[in-house]
This record gives structure tokens, C-alpha cells and sequence, in this order.
């Protein structure tokens, strides 16, 4: 374990019976990082989240967190995680203030849930029983229940399925404050756009294993070398296809595609190529319309690692 990292998972294991639930996961996650688990379904993301929160056995492997394990210091582990707790552990005719203050009641230190609820952005709604709360509201609190033992590492296990844009940005705002504050938090999503706004590393899965690790960065720069030009002619096809048999004598063009007057070049360096391109259209008088260059993104990424399409 080095000095930084706060938990450290080693070759873990399950089955269900004859389903291979998780084959080999390791990784290890520093202090303060967004860590975010993504992969298909039934890829063995809840699983491990479960197995790491001590609620499943591993059939084989280590889970340290802080240092400890849960064969020695379950107690002590449990002071420092805070898990957001599913929408059936929350108390339906109490009110939010009360569902806190329970949940506080279990620990020896806690926040104070005004403070929590300042956190979560519920303090006009601490009167409120749970029942009548939205979607995103109950996911909020959720996390507000994960957070109220002053946790060091939180687990939230896709806190943002089924919201509404905004009510999902709610929650990368508490995510982050997270941050902010120093906490470690590992995060299950099948939003892409998410795991790459949030996430300082990504962890892929898929059938039980880890198929790549990174930040979100990295992972997309790893993917290609090449990146898509597109590029729209005024003057239509025939300006199109005379720049695209220019564009071939490049030797930074991989590839070429006409598509009326739309003009597709992939390159391993864009600028390079545009400024070869130009230089042409300058010289031929032709007029180019729009231009971009397309990013690749955490979801081609997901595509390249797993060959399957995301489902969101
Ligand atoms: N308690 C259990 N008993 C039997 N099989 C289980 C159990 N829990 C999980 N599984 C199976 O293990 C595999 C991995 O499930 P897991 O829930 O960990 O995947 P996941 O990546 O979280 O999926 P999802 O994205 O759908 O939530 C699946 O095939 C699932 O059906």
C-alpha cells in the first residue's frame, strides 16, 4: 500500500453459484480521488462495491481500507466508510431531520445534520417527510445518510440513475464538495458524460475483470492516434472530392471519406493537416463552410474496451 492510497483491493473473487460474479478485480484508490467503477451489466460493479462496504465475503483475495481488514478491524472500518443506503432503508414518515438524527444515532462521532443538510441543499425541506420527496431529492438525502458518520470514503452506487439532467448535476455539485472537503469517493454510474466530467480515474469492467484504469484523460488519448476532420465545402462536390485528393498526398491523413460536399479526413495531427488543407483551398479559391474536429470521447473508449455500445 503506498502512502497515498487509502484503499487497496487485491485479486478479488465471487461466485453466485455457477455465476462468476467477479473474476479478478484489483486496484487501489488515493486519498480525495473520485474513483469511478464503470461497465455492462452484470459486469461485477455492485458486487465488489458490496465485498469493499463488508457486506459480501470475497471467495478469494484482500480488500484493504485505510490500512485495515475486515477479518480485523470491522469496526474501526465501519467509522471511516459511509455508504448511501438504498431508498427502503430510509424512514418514509419521518421527517428528513429525523432520518438523519437516527442515522446519526448509530455512530460515536457525527456532522450535525443541519450542517449535512446545508450540504445536500435540503435545508428548506428538513420538515418534510421523506415520502414527499422527488427522485433526485431521496438520492440527495441518500448521500446525506452516507455522509453523516463524517466518513472518509463514500460509496455511491450509481446515486444519479433515473434523474432528470438537472437533477443529476445536483448531484455532481455534492459530489464535488465532496472533493472539496478531502473525501474519497468511490462512484458506480452509467452515465458516460458523468464518469468523465467527475471522475479524477476510471476503472472499466467488464465480466469480472478490470480491462483498463485511467483518468478520463489518458484512457481517450490512449484510445487513437487519429482524429477525425470534417470539413464543409460552399462550392459542393467537385471542391469536396479535388481537396480530398489533395489531402491524400498528406502524410498525416490516414484516411479520406466524400460525402456530398462534406469532406471526412482522419489524421494523426488535425492542425498539421488543416494548415495543408488551406493552403489548397486558398490557392483553388474554394470556400470551406464549417470545419471541426471531432473529440473522441470516454464513450468510444467504453466501445474500444468492452465492444459493446453504451446503453444510456
Ligand atoms: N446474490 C446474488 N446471487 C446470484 N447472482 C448474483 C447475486 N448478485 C449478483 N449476481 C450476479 O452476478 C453478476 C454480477 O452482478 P453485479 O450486480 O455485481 O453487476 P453490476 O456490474 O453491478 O450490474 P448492473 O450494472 O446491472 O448493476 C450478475 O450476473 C448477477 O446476476
Amino acid at each position: 500500500m503506498n502512502d497515498l492510497s487509502i484503499l487497496e483491493v487485491k485479486g478479488l473473487r465471487k461466485a453466485f453459484g455457477a455465476v462468476r460474479a467477479v473474476e479478478e478485480i484489483s486496484f487501489s484508490v488515493e486519498q480525495g480521488e473520485i474513483f469511478t467503477i464503470i461497465g455492462p451489466n452484470g459486469a461485477g460493479k455492485t458486487t465488489t462495491l458490496e465485498m469493499i462496504e463488508g457486506m459480501q465475503i470475497p471467495d478469494s483475495g484482500t480488500i484493504e481500507v485505510a490500512g485495515m481488514t475486515w477479518d480485523k478491524d470491522a469496526e474501526r472500518i465501519k467509522t471511516i466508510i459511509g455508504v448511501q443506503p438504498q431508498s427502503s432503508a430510509m424512514f418514509e414518515l419521518l421527517t428528513l431531520e429525523e432520518n438523519l438524527a437516527l442515522f446519526a444515532s448509530f455512530y460515536p462521532h457525527s456532522k450535525s445534520t443541519a450542517e449535512v443538510l446545508e450540504m445536500i441543499n435540503l435545508t428548506e425541506h428538513r420538515r418534510k417527510n421523506v415520502k414527499s420527496l422527488s427522485g433526485g431529492q431521496r438520492q440527495r438525502l441518500a448521500i446525506g445518510l452516507a455522509m453523516i458518520s463524517d466518513p472518509q470514503i463514500i460509496f455511491l452506487d450509481e446515486p444519479t440513475t433515473g434523474l432528470d439532467p438537472q437533477a443529476r448535476r445536483n448531484i455532481w455539485d455534492i459530489v464535488l464538495k465532496l472533493k472539496e472537503l478531502g473525501k474519497t469517493t468511490i462512484l458506480t454510474t452509467h452515465y458516460m458524460e458523468e464518469a468523465e466530467k467527475l471522475s479524477d480515474r476510471v476503472c472499466i469492467v467488464d465480466q469480472g475483470r478490470v480491462v483498463t484504469l485511467d483518468t478520463p484523460a489518458r484512457l481517450i488519448d490512449r484510445l487513437t492516434e487519429e482524429r477525425e476532420v470534417r470539413l464543409f465545402f460552399q462550392d459542393g462536390e467537385a471542391a469536396a472530392q479535388d481537396t480530398e485528393q489533395a489531402a491524400r498526398q498528406d502524410a498525416t491523413v490516414v484516411r479520406t471519406l466524400l460525402e456530398g460536399s462534406a469532406l471526412k479526413l482522419w489524421s494523426i495531427r488535425p492542425e498539421e493537416t488543416l494548415y495543408g488543407v488551406f493552403g489548397f483551398t486558398k490557392e483553388k479559391g474554394y470556400k470551406v463552410e464549417q470545419v471541426s474536429i471531432r473529440e473522441m470521447s470516454l464513450e468510444d473508449v467504453f466501445i474500444a474496451f468492452t465492444g459493446k455500445e453504451w446503453r444510456d
